[in-house]
């Protein structure tokens, strides 16, 4: 006998509600049938465009898709729609200006498997990522940074001595650097060498994600019912792996953290972020448990952020400083104007330093750190210029073809801070700037950007100020620059 919903036979009702749902279906298949898909290779049946997705994770290799496309390119792989973005017109047209629609992340299986759910980073646009990124921005903005100026500048310091006495190591004191500032500034914590515990849990917890969130490597990623596979079945590494890894990921958010409160707790702490947020709580009790989740999450995301953004950034400077010694040679000159041989910069010389200033946007520029950006994943259907994106396309920002549009930037494969002066030396307004597009987009944009200026400059600065930064020669004594554009970036979402 069928059962009775108030009155109605459930078999009815059942039918009834299928048939509205197909139609709103139908309705909404025709809607986008009207209005078409931006251009992009044919796919194949159920495959899509799997191979015509680019082998390697290299912005060049993306943009050879818009040359032939165009701006705005459409992809279907595996069912899963992706834009990708070839100009910073368009993506400030839809990540900046319709923030709201195109603010939410790729969901990864793999972030909660490993444990890494804290990492804002990869949270979904909702009101916990809101409240973890205030919390972050709170301490990160360019007001409240100010007062770590000569963290930073001590920092800067400390590697020059380091690369002089160990040339050989400078990569290793590079991250170093930027690794025990962010500890000092979040934590109050001191480190003193290169083999430091918290930094060796940090850094391990670095490798962990950038090999699970490398996109395509794990199957669980398009197959979410995989994540429930026991971790002793035969083939099921990354459950055995995430489980492991999970320690790591929790000791990197809970670790520093409890030092820091221990350090308070004792009463021998030095300001920091979190002594500023603990201390500020205990005239209301101390913070509630959901305040202390936020903040350790927060926090945590600071070390994750920084390094390997600043780090590469380093790099990009470095090897131009080896390829363009005349451009080393003038903002040397700038700094012994301006600084004099008595002392080294401080953060009281960068308005007066517009050639070092204009340094550092061509490294962020020239070679930029996230050449496709981070991606972003798009709320509901939108239309843009007669075709419509899809709600719950991926979008790929073309970073690296938004850095050398010869519309902005003429010659873009040279290293010329000039491009961001004028002639007699000054800022130049019109010229678009690369924290535009550099530090990603709309409500995802960079967080710790002013934080992240104000390192590369002061590193910058500070090394351009005491040593001369040449290419080594090899054994025969010669040194052979590559040309610019020979100078390739890794394979990766990070260069
Ligand atoms: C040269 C330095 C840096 C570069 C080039 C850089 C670049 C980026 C990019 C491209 C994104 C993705 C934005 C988007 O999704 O549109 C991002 C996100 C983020 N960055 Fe940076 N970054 C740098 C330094 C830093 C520093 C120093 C910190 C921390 C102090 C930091 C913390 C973060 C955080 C927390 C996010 C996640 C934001 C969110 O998803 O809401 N970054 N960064």
């Amino acid at each position: 006998m069928p059962s009775s919903f108030h009155g109605l036979d459930a078999w009815f009702v059942l039918q009834l509600a299928v048939g509205v749902v197909f139609l709103v279906a139908r309705f909404l298949r025709g809607r986008r049938r009207r209005i078409p898909l931006p251009p992009g290779p044919k796919p194949l049946p159920i495959l899509g465009n799997v191979f015509d997705l680019p082998r390697k994770v290299l912005a060049s290799e993306y943009y050879k898709l818009h040359e032939r496309y165009g701006d705005v390119v459409y992809l279907n792989v595996l069912g899963q729609s992706m834009v990708l973005l070839g100009s910073y017109e368009t993506a400030r047209e839809l990540m900046d200006k319709r923030s709201s629609n195109y603010s939410n992340r790729p969901r990864s299986i793999m972030k909660t498997l490993i444990g890494g759910d804290w990492a804002f980073v990869f949270d979904q646009y909702d009101s916990l990522w809101r409240r973890r990124r205030k919390a972050f921005h709170n301490h990160f903005g360019s007001k409240p940074i100010a007062q770590y100026e000569s963290v930073q500048e001590d920092a800067a310091r400390r590697l020059l001595q380091d690369v002089l006495a160990k040339p050989e190591l400078f990569a290793d004191y590079f991250r170093f650097a930027f690794g025990s500032t962010i500890l000092r500034v979040v934590y109050g914590i001191t480190t003193s060498s290169l083999d430091d515990e918290l930094i060796a849990v940090v850094e391990e917890a670095q490798v962990i994600s950038n090999k699970a969130y490398t996109p395509g490597k794990y199957l669980v990623e398009l197959l979410p019912f995989l994540r429930h596979i026991p971790a002793w079945v035969p083939g099921a590494q990354f459950k055995r792996d995430a489980i492991e890894w999970n320690v790591t990921m929790q000791a990197t958010r809970n670790k520093p953290f409890d030092v820091a409160v221990e350090k308070i707790r004792r009463g021998d702490a030095t300001p920091s972020i979190v002594s500023s947020i603990v201390e500020g709580a205990f005239s209301k009790g101390g913070l509630s448990p959901e305040e202390e989740s936020i903040t350790r999450d927060a926090t945590a995301m600071a070390y994750f952020g920084a390094v390997d953004t600043v780090q590469a950034t380093s790099h990009t400077f470095l090897c131009a400083m080896a390829l363009f010694p005349e451009v080393q040679k003038k903002a040397q000159s700038e700094l012994d104007t301006i600084v004099g041989s008595s002392r080294l910069p401080r953060f009281s010389d960068r308005s007066s330093l517009p050639y070092v200033n204009a340094l550092v946007y061509e490294c962020l520029r020239w070679k930029p750190t996230a050449q496709l950006g981070l991606p972003h994943r798009s709320v509901a259907d939108d239309e843009f210029n007669g075709y419509v994106i899809p709600g719950g396309s991926l979008i790929l920002p073309n970073v690296w073809a938004m850095a050398r549009d010869p519309k902005h930037y003429p010659d873009p494969d040279s290293f010329k801070p000039e491009r961001f002066l004028t002639a007699d030396g000054r800022p130049k307004e019109e010229v678009l700037h690369p924290r535009d597009y550099a530090f990603g987009f709309g409500r995802r944009i960079c967080p710790g950007n002013h934080f992240g200026e104000a390192t590369l400059f002061i590193t910058f600065a500070t090394i351009l100020h005491a040593l001369i930064v040449e290419l080594q020669p090899d054994e025969k004594g010669l040194s052979k620059a590559p040309a610019s554009e020979d100078v390739r970036m890794k394979e990766n979402f990070l260069t």
